[in-house]
């Protein structure tokens, strides 16, 4: 298969995952975004320029996560490899559990979507098995993806696939935003293999009870995004993000492990929100280094257009 296009511009959301009892399935688009602009290149050459986030520290080689994950599509297109121009707008911090190395696959991946000539396939089912075999779980890729809140699932040899959830229009985030990292290969190492089967069954009955509170029930977000498989094993690798996490659901609030860490996300009702912000502000005021952000749902996920030469950028 040929390029059908050598320039196309991409935005991809930042996501947050688990939402607390749902590790490695539930996952939910935030507006706020990347976005690159990508040139395929007559010669070999992999230029990278980075504005924002991670332009003091991201490789600017063929290392690079967008470049690789862009390489693995066309290689899955079985379209030819180019030289490349990558202009990348970083907007989602790296390393703070707002999916940024997810938002950096799906862009990669969509972005040769866009260049192929035959889009088709590059799908978004089969977007969403590649980004999860990069990534190593499915739970960011499939609300970048199809934005929203999804529950994404491994289908054994048919790879990940993942469908959305109706969400309740009351439904109000805000993330609590530490600026320290925290690598999510560093807080994955510290689960254990095995968990007791009771942690198991009340998290089985949290996630699926989260899946009504955040759909038809937001009063019930407090008790749905109860978790006993992640967030306390993480608990000495982020203490600040654990003591943040149980003092606001000792308020009633409830606050989840944003991904692995160690930004919180809060889930409230929009009549709830008010306080639960000058909850989390005054709690949040007390420790340097930490801001409080509102998060507007995505309800897109990652967008793609091809730029015709003579259009404006
Ligand atoms: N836009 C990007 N461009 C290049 N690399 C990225 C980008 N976003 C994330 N990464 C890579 O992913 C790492 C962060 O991934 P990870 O530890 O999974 O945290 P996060 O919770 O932000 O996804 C960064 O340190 C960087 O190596
Ligand atoms: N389920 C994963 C989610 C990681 O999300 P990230 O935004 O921190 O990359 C996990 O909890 O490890």
């Amino acid at each position: 298969m040929q390029l059908g296009a050598d320039h196309v511009q991409v935005r991809v959301p930042a996501t947050s995952a688990n939402l607390g009892p749902g590790f490695d399935a539930l996952g939910i688009a935030l507006a706020s975004y990347d976005v690159l602009d990508v040139r395929a290149l007559a010669s070999d050459e992999v230029v990278v320029d980075v504005e924002g986030e991670g332009a003091a520290d991201v490789p600017r080689d063929e290392t690079h996560l967008v470049v690789r994950a862009l390489r693995a599509a066309l290689e899955v297109a079985g379209a030819p490899q180019t030289g490349l121009h990558l202009s990348c707008v970083n907007r989602i911090p790296h390393g703070r559990g707002l999916g940024s190395s997810a938002a950096a696959v799906v862009a990669g991946i969509v972005a040769a979507r866009a260049l192929v000539a035959d889009p088709s396939v590059l799908d978004d089912d089969a977007t969403l098995r590649l980004a999860s075999n990069l990534e190593g779980h499915p739970d960011n890729a499939a609300p970048a993806i199809l934005g929203g809140a999804t529950v994404a699932w491994g289908a054994g040899g048919a790879g990940a696939r993942a469908v959305r959830l109706e969400l309740h229009p009351d439904l109000c985030l805000t993330a609590l935003v530490p600026s320290a990292r925290l690598a999510t290969s560093h807080a994955r190492g510290v689960l254990p293999d095995r968990v007791p089967h009771a942690d198991a069954a009340f998290n089985a009955g949290r996630s699926a009870l989260l899946v009504e509170a955040l759909s038809r029930r937001p009063d019930l977000l407090l008790d749905a995004t109860e978790d006993r498989l992640h967030q306390g094993y993480r608990s000495d690798v982020m203490p600040t993000t654990y003591e943040l996490v149980q003092s606001l659901r000792a308020e009633g609030v409830a606050a989840t492990v944003s991904g692995a860490g160690p930004t919180v996300l809060v889930l409230c009702e929009a009549a709830d929100a008010d306080r639960v912000r000058a909850a989390a502000g005054a709690l949040v005021g007390g420790i340097s280094d930490w801001a409080v952000h509102p998060m507007a749902v995505d309800e897109h996920g990652v967008t793609a257009r091809r730029v015709q030469e003579g259009s404006s950028r």
